[in-house]
């Protein structure tokens, strides 16, 4: 079963099949047993087409149900397994043929909630009554919360942040923006935010939504000429979050509106918690009024993950998954191996433990070297850092206007010097070279120099926020 996980065009009903038991394996860890044998056990993966995963349900009533609350749960299982998949169907089948479709989910988007009251949910936070029709917050992930959060360098800012939002909620920081790469906790920590509010202030409202479902409601409101009421709910809500902000580049009366909104709820002293992928004035599309606005409040970055921090989320969801897994047998050498072999994201490194869970467990196997390497060779195929020292000092070289030769001179004026630093930096940072190796990609300097330069720039770092910006931006060029 090297690739026994993977399903391809030609996927066999029992392909589907051991897919589905991998799913009812992680989801056994994170749901509880009872849940998975009430409602995930009846459901079947019918068929993967693309990036669509099919999966039927017998009934209407638990079609519906398995998508509201843990529609998101399985397309994050199914991603785990099948990095491609994108979005879910939920479908409803009797016998072996499909009735009618019930939902379409995007990748990684909370479930869209629907015109008609919702049934109480394990997952979706009400939001009481408000002027109109009340507004409901999209789900929550229940493994989202701060108990669960690793806290490391590269992001207690963004979690000191969320805590003091959670805890105080004086907006006394309005709006706070966490921005970051793919799969860095942002999600996680409005959630947490959520959670934390609903447990301790039940009565406040507070409304999670992504950038899109925003986008969506006032749409709907527009179709059906009710945007009084659209801005009546959003005006109403104590904490607005908004994740993903920047899906609404480049739309621009979605923006208008959100402007208006945003307003509004500080004119209030009402908290705003927005994420983005980046930074609010590298935003392109977005009008320089909303940028200005974002930034107001406290502007919070979560770096990449480090070496540390890595091995800490996944000796904590290790721990939570042995625990519902009791039999599976873990080498703690592979937890080191995977925090410094995916480095990534945090999503890849969960799912990575995800398969090998699902996989120990199918086959009854001791997760240890030997066994990852077999069971992850495509992921760890393409988690190999692919970015070479040459791709650096060009892209380096553009950004500072210097020409190649200038990179690898001995010239140590200023302007030449530090961006060597940089680019050095970002060879340690991206690539897999010893530090020998880097000097001699350098014009031959020695493995010392480039020490220095890490350390130089690790510094600079914390206190020049332009620095900080920039290789933050020629990073995510090298690696895109
Ligand atoms: N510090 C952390 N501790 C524990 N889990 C984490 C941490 N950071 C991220 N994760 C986990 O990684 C996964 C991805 O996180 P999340 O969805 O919050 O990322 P994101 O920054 O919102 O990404 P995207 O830009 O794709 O929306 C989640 O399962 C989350 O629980």
């Amino acid at each position: 079963m090297r690739d026994g996980l993977q399903v391809t065009k030609d996927q066999t009903p029992k392909d589907l099949g051991r897919v589905w038991e991998a799913v009812l394996a992680s989801s056994s860890q994170n749901l509880g047993r009872d849940c998975v044998e009430q409602w995930i056990r009846p459901v079947k993966l019918k068929a993967v087409e693309s990036d669509l995963a099919i999966v039927a349900a017998p009934t209407h009533f638990m079609a519906d149900w398995i998508e509201r609350n843990y529609g998101l749960h399985l397309l994050r299982s199914l991603q785990a397994l099948m990095p491609g998949i994108r979005r879910i169907d939920v479908i409803v089948a009797t016998g072996d043929m499909p009735t009618a479709t019930v939902t379409a989910m995007p990748a990684a988007t909370p479930a869209q909630p629907e015109p008609q009251a919702r049934q109480p949910g394990p997952v979706a936070v009400p939001l009481p009554a408000a002027p109109g029709e009340a507004l409901e917050s999209a789900p929550l992930d229940p493994r989202f919360t701060f108990d669960r959060f690793v806290v490391g360098k590269p992001n207690e800012l963004a979690h000191a942040a969320a805590r003091r939002v959670a805890e105080t909620c004086d907006a006394s920081f309005n709006p706070v923006f966490l921005y970051g790469g793919v799969g860095l906790g942002k999600t996680h920590l409005m959630h947490a935010i959520g959670h934390h509010l609903a447990e301790t202030r039940p009565s406040a409202r507070v409304l999670y939504l992504s950038a899109e479902q925003f986008m969506y409601r006032f749409v709907q409101a527009l179709r059906f000429r009710d945007t009084m009421t659209f801005k009546q709910q959003f005006r109403s809500v104590d904490v607005l979050m908004v994740d993903d902000v920047q899906f609404i580049c480049g739309k621009d009366s979605t923006q208008e509106e959100f402007f208006h909104t945003f307003n509004a709820l500080i004119d209030q002293k009402k908290q705003i918690v927005i994420s983005g992928d980046r930074s609010p004035d590298l935003m392109d599309g977005m009008e320089d009024r909303i940028k200005s606005r974002l930034q107001w409040g406290l502007v919070v970055d979560i770096h990449p993950t480090n070496y540390e921090l890595r091995l800490g989320i996944l000796q904590t969801k290790a721990d939570a998954m042995l625990a519902g897994a009791p039999d599976v047998v873990l080498d703690p050498k592979v937890l080191e191996f995977l925090a410094h072999r995916i480095s990534s994201n945090v999503r890849v490194l969960e799912g990575a433990l995800t398969r090998l869970f699902a996989f120990a467990q199918l086959v009854g196997r001791r997760i240890d070297l030997d066994m990852t390497q077999e069971c992850l060779s495509d992921l760890l195929r393409s988690a190999e850092r692919k970015v070479s020292i040459d791709d650096i000092k060009r892209k380096v070289c553009d950004h500072y206007r210097l020409r190649m030769s200038d990179i690898v001179s001995a010239r140590r004026a200023r302007a030449v010097a530090r961006p060597r630093q940089v680019a050095m930096f970002l060879a340690k940072q991206l690539t897999t070279k010893s530090l020998p190796e880097i000097g001699r990609g350098f014009g031959g300097r020695d493995h010392t120099t480039v020490i220095h330069a890490v350390k130089k720039i690790e510094e600079l770092k914390a206190t020049d926020p332009q620095l900080a910006e920039d290789i933050e931006l020629l990073r995510r060029m090298l690696e895109a």
